[in-house]
């Protein structure tokens, strides 16, 4: 049997799509409501991050889902199936928490074992399940220690055991790495991704954390004020955001206001319109028509400027700071525009220094949504 095979065994291969529909939840007596309004569809298999600020309902989405909040309108459904009134027990959905939630008086065996009893299942599948589940984990040797006994790592792979033993047809993971140190936070990133691809289970994964979105997803839901920003592929989020508020949230990003000149028959992957802006005219790239004239931001991720003498565009280094692996520059442009100049630290302007500078028009991307 291959290992994906194994894996798929140990825990039932059941692939879901999930579905939410017009969702809305609003807290009595809350000022504004947890979900003003929410639709996504995911794809079985789908590794989904819910990603965005505290407070924007990532958690509250989660919790409707897994039956623990009811929504005030929509639908969530399970592949045709809609689970929308079904009691938590009854929807057949494994969730991690933040805190992991383990029953501390209990063994990593029979906190697995738990789940199963409830749900009748006889003593020789237990077992199988339970062998096959700590397996991959990695805690076969550890079956028998307490919860206390086992490091923060270690207790939420339980946790995520725990969670996938009961053959789920869904995985809930709430921030599960946020009480994790730097070092092992990115270890465990790669070790659930890995686990998710092997056993081939749809999951929701909620962070407020970029860089763990991007690394983890196969598609990421930008979410603000109880609202879905944005729903895409890490590298569209990236690169080409919808809207200014996913330029802002989404890694550093240079803002320009400007207004369309026009299209250029520039070669690129998409179609570089030139834009008129504080800078002069730049190029820059979108997907849409746009009309001349039409009011747009261009955004320019920092790492994308390099600094060239014959570029087109100048300005005077105002500070430079070492960051390491780069250096940080901020730069003041004609017009009073301000840019985030990043490079390579042998590529470093100090502070002062007139600066030259080009970029790419597939690197600048128009959002031509209001902000
Ligand atoms: N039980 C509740 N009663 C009243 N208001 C609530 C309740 N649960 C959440 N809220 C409010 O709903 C909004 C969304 O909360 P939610 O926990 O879903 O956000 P979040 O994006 O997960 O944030 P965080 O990352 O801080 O957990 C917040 O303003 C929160 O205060």
């Amino acid at each position: 049997m291959s290992e994906a095979t194994h894996a798929r065994a140990a825990t039932g291969r059941r692939t879901t799509r999930v579905s939410l529909d017009g969702l809305r939840k609003h807290f009595d007596n809350a000022p504004a409501p947890a979900i003003a309004h929410l639709d996504l569809q995911t794809e079985e298999g789908e590794f989904i991050s819910l990603l965005g600020p505290s407070g924007c309902g990532k958690t509250t989405t989660l919790r409707c889902v897994a039956g623990f909040e009811f929504p005030d309108e929509g639908r969530v459904r399970l592949n045709d199936e809609d689970i929308t009134d079904l009691p938590p027990e009854k929807r057949d959905i494994g969730m991690v928490f933040q805190n992991y939630a383990l029953f501390p008086h209990l063994t990593v065996w029979r906190n697995l074992a738990f789940g199963l009893e409830m749900r009748g299942i006889g003593k020789a599948e237990c077992r199988r399940r339970i062998d096959d589940v700590l397996a991959m984990v990695q805690l076969t040797a550890l079956a028998e220690r307490y919860p206390r006994q086992l490091s923060g790592g270690q207790q939420q792979r339980v946790a995520l055991a725990r969670a996938l033993v009961i053959e789920p047809r869904l995985l809930l993971l709430d921030e599960p790495l946020a009480n994790l140190d730097a070092v092992l936070r990115e270890d465990m990133r790669v070790f659930i991704r890995e686990l998710q691809k092997r056993v081939g289970i749809t999951t929701l994964y909620v962070t407020h954390d970029q860089s763990e979105a991007m690394v983890m997803s196969d598609r990421v839901a930008v979410m603000l004020g109880g609202k879905l920003l944005q729903f895409d592929v890490p590298e569209a989020i990236y690169m080409r955001p919808r809207s200014v508020e996913v330029a802002r949230f989404i890694g550093r990003s240079n803002l320009i206001e400007g207004s369309v000149e026009g299209l250029t028959d520039e070669p690129g992957p998409y179609p570089t319109y030139r834009v008129s802006t504080a800078l002069g005219s730049v190029p820059a790239s979108h997907d849409q028509p746009l009309a001349t004239g039409q009011p747009v931001h261009v955004t320019i991720r920092p790492e994308a400027i390099r600094f060239r003498n014959d570029g087109p565009y100048a300005g005077r280094v105002q500070s430079a700071y070492f960051l390491g692996s780069t250096v940080e520059h901020t730069v003041q442009c004609a017009g009073g525009q301000g840019l985030l100049v990043q490079t390579s630290p042998g590529r470093r302007l100090d502070a002062g220094a007139q600066a030259a500078f080009a970029f790419d028009p597939g690197h600048a991307w128009i959002i031509s949504a209001a902000p």
